[in-house]
């Protein structure tokens, strides 16, 4: 089978920064694939690329064998990327339930559905008793599981995590680890974080940024001896 996530010389610039720099990653379908690597590598950039919220200023995206560059953020949902931001998207005024029906209803293109699924999204999150609460007075960490909660509806292909463990406490923190352990086997995964506790135990392989560059892709054994990833997070320029 073909990778399913193909970037070809991707690039991002900002003026003279170049976020993204003629990145070339390809990803097998339902491989756990974690981007690391230091403040402003790039990582953030990539998921938006992917997800369509920017558009690249050179390079091609392909998913699943069609180049997507072009299609905006609704079409490449519908295509079946789905992803939590690095600061929680929720409609603050709908339950904590209703945001997850209502991720569920736009993938299927119909609302009046049965909640059940719903529900037991809300129960593998944790969130089962805040599902008539309004997702406004969900702590942090609780919006976070509702983020996950609201993808996982959409049934992606294709999940962006976006430093999904950021602001969680301990217990959230075990839970999302299990969560993310029992995502169906088929769902490929771009996972950026900075818990490598969580990386390492999560990935199958690791692919390394710094400055927008490629540095290095590895299974997780790979990466945290690797020499060269040392180097890019302490600073020294090899
Ligand atoms: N909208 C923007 N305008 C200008 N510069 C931007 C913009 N978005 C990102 N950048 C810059 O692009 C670079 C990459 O940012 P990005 O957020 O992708 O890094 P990151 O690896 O996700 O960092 P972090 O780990 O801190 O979240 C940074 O230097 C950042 O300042």
């Amino acid at each position: 089978m073909g990778d399913i996530l193909i970037t070809e010389a991707l690039t991002r610039r900002y003026g003279s920064l170049v976020a993204v720099d003629r990145l070339d990653l390809r990803v097998a379908p339902g491989e756990r694939r974690a981007v690391i690597g230091p403040n402003g590598a790039g990582k953030t950039t990539l998921l938006d690329l992917v997800a369509g919220a920017i558009r690249p200023s050179r390079g091609r995206i392909r998913f699943d064998g069609q180049d997507i560059s072009g299609y905006g953020p609704a079409r490449r949902a519908r295509l079946g990327i789905g992803r939590i931001h690095q600061r929680p998207a929720v409609w603050p005024s709908l339950t904590t339930l209703d945001n997850v029906a209502v991720a569920a209803a736009r993938r299927r293109g119909g609302v009046g559905r049965s909640r059940r699924p719903a529900i037991e999204l809300l129960d593998r999150l944790g969130l089962a008793e805040h599902a008539g609460v309004e997702a406004a007075r969900l702590s942090h960490g609780q919006r976070r599981q509702l983020e996950i909660a609201m993808a996982l509806a959409g049934e992606p292909r294709l999940l962006l995590l976006d430093e999904p463990a950021a602001g969680l406490s301990a217990v959230e923190f075990e839970r999302l680890g299990a969560v993310l352990r029992d995502l169906p086997e088929g769902m490929t995964v771009l996972l950026v974080e900075h818990r490598l506790d969580l990386v390492y135990a999560f990935a199958d392989v690791v692919t390394v940024l710094r400055d927008g560059q490629y540095v290095a892709t590895g299974t997780p054994d790979e990466i945290r001896v690797s020499h060269v990833v040392r180097q890019a997070y302490s600073g020294a320029v090899a």
